[in-house]
């Protein structure tokens, strides 16, 4: 929808047409409508007036609404109401703009409690003028990610009244250690200007806090899509547009986040998106040398394995598991989908010292924990567990993850499937059929081990198979994984659930 559009019953307000309406001089009014501000100008009926707001709109309609998830800022003076909000230049693109009109100072008193209905109806339960660390990877994607902040992101912030702090990030590492020493009282907000790397390493960051669990639920980690993969902002701004992105910033609600420690040798990371082995890692992780081609290297990487028959990435894993049952998980899915939002973050927040919580499964070192049986994947292909749905634009691999449901999504693929089913498999993803074909096993789990092997076809080669962590490598050896309920916090549009592609 268009950010200013004509509207045909623009006095729909549940709180009545006196409160909801600020008459503006003579011939302008302005309206709390069900889910817009409702401009009505008899000037917009002019000749002159057509391309008002930067719309061309039809002769002689004297209404225009704006959706209050567009709506900035509202002020109020003794002589003028000026109201900011975000215009779509494209489908893509939104840019800051004003409505600005002369008040009588008679009606200040009036046009000040206006304002402050206004911004309540335009936040609903988002925190106002959010305090935000922003950092800006410059290296992330294809470089362009101060460009992106200054002329996409910056514009949006500052107009919605948000306080900024920018900072680039200097070398690889860097965020964790800039995280580390922040000072949580200081900000509502973590922005990433980057791709989903810069994320993983700010919740590593607040993980090295001595009060690694007070600072995750206290600050909120968000995206500002500026990397090659920007799978974060898809799944929580549901969007990959940085424009986009800052407006449904600026609108977040606190969400919290489950988060999964993953332990490998005598170390303890946090991942917030995804692990995976397999076909997956190889064709991300192992297809460095194919970089000239852009996202479509994944798709290469992949039609490459296949044809060559290179599908089989055996290992044993072992889980604990809450739900195996596809029908049972979608039905869970499906009731929390129509729930209504929550109104605020019900977590009772940490002790103000209290660190990461400990490992109630242990570590990799530790022997497997009882009642967990190790299963040998012989023919195992791919093995991703995620713990959000888009691991990329249009790539919902996990339909049925949920921020909050204290569980990670574990799919598994056999590397049986013929040829030709293996070729549709990226199409099937991009339906979301994927989970349905009767070879993907879908689990919901709540920790696991997975120990790969060496792969076949790579004797003698001296890295023998990759595994990824929110899209980073890490060593080729066993590690365990384990959840932890609502550890994190982000900001979403919808406070509990993950958005859909737009
Ligand atoms: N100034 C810097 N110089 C070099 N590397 C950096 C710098 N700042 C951040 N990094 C590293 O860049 C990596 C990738 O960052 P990011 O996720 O933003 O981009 P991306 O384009 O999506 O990732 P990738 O390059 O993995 O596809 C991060 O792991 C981070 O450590």
């Amino acid at each position: 929808m268009s950010e200013i559009a004509e509207t045909s019953n623009p006095f729909n307000d549940s709180d009545g047409l006196a409160n909801a309406t600020l008459p503006v001089g003579r011939n302008v009014s302005l309206t709390l409508g069900t889910d817009a501000l409702v401009v009505l100008d008899e000037a917009f009926g002019d000749k002159q007036s057509w391309n008002c707001f930067g719309l061309l709109s039809s002769r002689n309609k004297t209404t225009r609404s704006i959706p209050f998830f567009n709506v900035l800022w509202a002020e109020a003076t003794e002589f003028d109401i000026t109201i900011t909000y975000a215009h779509n230049v494209s489908k893509k693109t939104a840019r800051p703009s004003n409505i600005h009109y002369l008040i009588e100072k008679t009606d200040h008193a009036r046009a000040v409690a206006w304002v402050a209905r206004l911004l309540d109806r335009a936040y609903g339960a988002a925190q106002k003028r959010k305090r935000i660390k922003v950092l800006v990877n410059p290296f992330g994607g294809q470089g362009g990610a101060e460009k992106y902040y200054l002329r996409d992101i910056e514009p949006i912030l500052a107009a919605a009244r948000c306080e900024i702090d920018v900072e680039k990030t200097q070398y690889g590492g860097h965020a964790v250690d800039l995280v580390e020493k922040l000072d949580i009282d200081q900000w509502d907000v973590i922005a990433c200007c980057s791709g989903d790397g810069v994320p993983h390493e700010v919740f590593n960051g607040l993980a090295k806090k001595k009060n690694a669990a007070r600072a995750l639920h206290q600050v909120a980690v968000v995206q500002f899509p500026c990397g090659s993969g920007n799978a974060m902002s898809i799944n929580l701004n549901g969007t990959n547009s940085p424009s986009l992105a800052a407006i449904a910033v600026v609108k977040g609600l606190r969400t919290p986040l489950d988060l999964i420690s993953v332990t490998q040798d005598d170390k303890r990371i946090l991942s917030f998106l995804s692990q995976s082995a397999g076909m997956v890692a190889e064709c991300d992780l192992g297809t460095e040398n194919l970089r000239w081609l852009g996202s479509a290297r994944f798709d290469v990487g992949f039609l490459l394995r296949v044809l060559s028959g290179r599908v089989m990435y055996p290992a044993d894993v072992a889980i604990a598991l809450e739900d195996d049952s596809k029908t049972s998980i979608r039905e869970t899915y499906r009731r929390e989908h129509s729930r209504s939002p929550p109104a605020s973050d019900s977590r009772i927040p940490p002790a103000v010292d209290s660190s990461l919580p400990p490992l109630e499964f242990g570590t990799v070192n530790d022997p497997l924990p009882s009642g967990w049986a190790l299963i040998p994947y012989d023919t195992l292909s791919t093995f991703y567990v995620g713990n959000m749905t888009y691991m990329a634009p249009n790539a919902p691999f996990f339909p049925m993850a949920l921020p909050t449901d204290g569980c990670a999504d574990f799919i598994t693929v056999p590397g049986t499937v013929p040829k030709l089913e293996s070729l549709s498999i990226g199409i099937a993803v991009e339906k979301g059929t994927f989970v349905d074909k009767d070879y993907v096993a879908y689990k919901k789990i709540r920790a696991y081990r997975f120990i790969p092997r060496r792969i076949p076809h790579r004797k003698g080669e001296k890295e023998n198979g990759y595994i990824s962590i929110d899209g980073e490598s890490v060593p080729f050896r066993p590690f365990q994984a384990e959840v932890h309920p609502g550890l994190g916090t982000v900001l979403s549009r919808s406070g509990h659930i993950y958005e859909k592609q737009r």
